[in-house]
């Protein structure tokens, strides 16, 4: 199974100093940085495109800083090029927002970025199976997108599950409602990277809890017999 990550999404964070909340979540032991775009029709919430990214990346190179860009975008086709350009390291479509999601995948190849696919909650996880082995990363949602500090929801834990099963080698996501009381059931379900927002940024001490998610995912593939 792939090594555990843990991405805080900056979403939480100060968007007066997205840099500084950057530099400051790396500090604290993150593996990744989950960067929430949000458009205003894909989900009904704005949140900020390539400037912004553009300026996060030159306050954090390449070498340190792994912005894995979550694209709640209603034409996740149209900005590719400009989060390559802007630093990306990562893109997350929505499988819901595209009619061709293998073209998709090969756009975003060929941009130079590693490429994920996220489901909503009531997608199910059988849509992936045609394209997924094509896939560096799944994005099961454990909350509607479009707003940080919702519940997390148990009952897409066996989706998880299920991908894993098929796919050992795979990264699995799950964003949403992730922190200290949650984590145990993403973990045993099989989930290695963990987006937390309102857990790690409201947290007196955002390195513990990172370091508790990090543990919890480690713990649970450690029980996993190995094949
Ligand atoms: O994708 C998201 C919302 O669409 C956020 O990344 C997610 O909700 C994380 O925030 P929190 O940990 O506060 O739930």
């Amino acid at each position: 199974m792939p090594e555990a990550k843990i991405a805080p999404s900056l979403l939480a964070g100060d968007f007066s100093q997205l840099g500084h909340e950057c530099k400051r979540m790396i500090e604290n032991g993150s593996d990744w940085l989950h960067v929430d775009i949000m458009d205003g029709h894909f989900v009904p919430n704005i949140t900020i495109g390539p400037p912004v990214v553009t300026c996060m990346r030159k306050a954090v190179s390449k070498e340190i800083g792994f912005f894995d860009c979550h694209m709640m975008v209603a034409n996740p086709e149209q900005w590719v090029q400009p989060f390559a350009d802007a630093g990306g390291s990562l893109y997350c479509f929505h499988y819901e927002a595209t009619k061709d999601p293998e073209a998709l995948i090969e756009q975003v190849r060929k941009a130079g970025m590693k490429v994920g696919c996220a489901i909503k909650p009531k997608t199910p996880a059988s849509v992936l199976f045609p394209f997924a082995e094509k896939l560096d990363m799944i994005l099961v949602m454990t909350v509607e997108p479009g707003a940080g500090g919702q519940s997390f929801m148990p009952d897409m834990m066996p989706k998880v599950k299920e991908l894993r099963e098929r796919y050992p080698d795979m990264d699995i996501e799950v964003d949403g409602g992730l922190g200290p009381k949650t984590i145990g059931q993403a973990a045993d379900a099989g989930a290695n990277v963990i987006v937390a927002g309102t857990s790690v940024f409201g947290a007196t001490d955002p390195a513990e809890v990172i370091k508790l998610l990090r543990d919890t995912v480690n713990k649970a593939q450690a029980a996993v017999p190995s094949k």
